[in-house]
């Protein structure tokens, strides 16, 4: 939320009507809000104009983005091949990295600095705890909210076995077929391996038309990571796995490119997956939350989707 909505509006506390004098309990507290943009007679709908500090477009502005998220995405693009993927599964899948609960991996997240992210300087719980709150003031189910809370946990992975930033944090994009030029940055791809490779670089690539995402190898970093942890090991739906698997494709998701690789049960999905979107990047810009405020309520939240409680990273 916009600090500068509320230096306009005299913010009243929804319940006994006394001004407020901390703006910030407004923030927490969507009847406070909803009381004081009805004392400017301002409909509750118009308020999601005021959401960000930021206008909405200027998120994302790579083309101006500073050295280290550029320098992020050329080392990214060079090195994300079809060998190095393969690796990584296998990795993956033949290695056992931790025992820990949501909560612990959310704490421990929380000394990565995101290299490849030009919107927000806020910590990796800051981040988490404002998506799911974002969620949950919009009213969406309990899924959602999980959803939201740890759709970057994957970002862990950096302090496993990653080889740097590269193949953790950042946009997704196919690899096995031609890297799309609706990926960010696509000039970038010219040193990789794969770009002149006689399949790779063809249109379907190792793929075929309609085969369905389940079977398109995407890079490898946090979403790939964190699906393949919480598919066993939680009662999320396949729209929130959806939404963790596919968050950073923006290539897919907001660009429209590899669609033909769909089939429908992806073409739904990719509702859910666009549904998802704003809460995770326009959250960016709102108040910090208080984390030890919102704790009781998200721990509980977590028991629900997380009976094990203690699960396999
Ligand atoms: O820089 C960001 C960040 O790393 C996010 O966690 C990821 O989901 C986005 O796709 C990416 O652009
Ligand atoms: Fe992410
Ligand atoms: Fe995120």
């Amino acid at each position: 939320m916009a600090p500068g909505v509320f230096q306009q509006l005299t913010v009243y506390n929804g319940r006994d009507g006394h001004q407020l004098e901390d703006t910030s309990d407004a923030i927490d507290n969507v009847n406070v809000l909803k009381a004081a943009l009805k004392n400017k007679n301002i409909s509750f709908d118009d308020a999601s104009e005021f959401d960000a500090e930021k206008d909405k477009t200027q998120f994302r502005q790579y083309l101006d983005a500073s050295d280290r998220v550029k320098n992020f995405y050329r080392e990214q693009h060079e090195k994300q091949t079809v060998a190095y993927n393969l690796r990584a599964r296998i990795n993956f899948k033949t290695k056992k990295r931790a025992r820990m609960s949501i909560w612990e991996a959310m704490e421990k997240l929380n000394t990565l600095i995101d290299e490849s992210d030009p919107d927000t300087n806020l910590t990796q719980i800051e981040h988490l705890l404002q998506t799911a709150e974002a969620i949950r003031r919009d009213g969406k189910p309990r899924w959602m909210q999980v959803t939201g809370l740890i759709h970057d946990l994957g970002k862990l992975l950096f302090f496993f076995d990653a080889e740097g930033q590269w193949d953790v944090v950042g946009d997704t994009f196919p690899v096995g077929c031609a890297f799309d030029k609706r990926i960010i940055l696509p000039e970038t791809f010219v040193n990789n391996p794969d770009y002149n490779h006689p399949v790779y670089s063809t249109e379907f690539g190792i793929y075929h038309e309609g085969c369905g995402l389940d079977n398109v190898m995407l890079s490898w970093g946090h979403d790939e990571y964190l699906y393949h942890v919480v598919k066993h090991q939680s009662r999320i739906p396949d729209e929130g796995l959806a939404m963790i698997r596919f968050h950073s494709f923006y290539p897919w998701h907001k660009e429209g490119a590899y669609h033909k690789f769909m089939n429908d049960h992806d073409r739904r999905m990719l509702k859910a997956v666009q549904a998802f979107n704003p809460y995770d990047l326009y959250s960016k810009s709102d108040e910090t939350p208080t984390m030890e405020e919102l704790k009781p309520y998200y721990l509980e939240l977590i028991d629900e989707f997380f009976p094990e409680r203690v699960i396999d990273w």
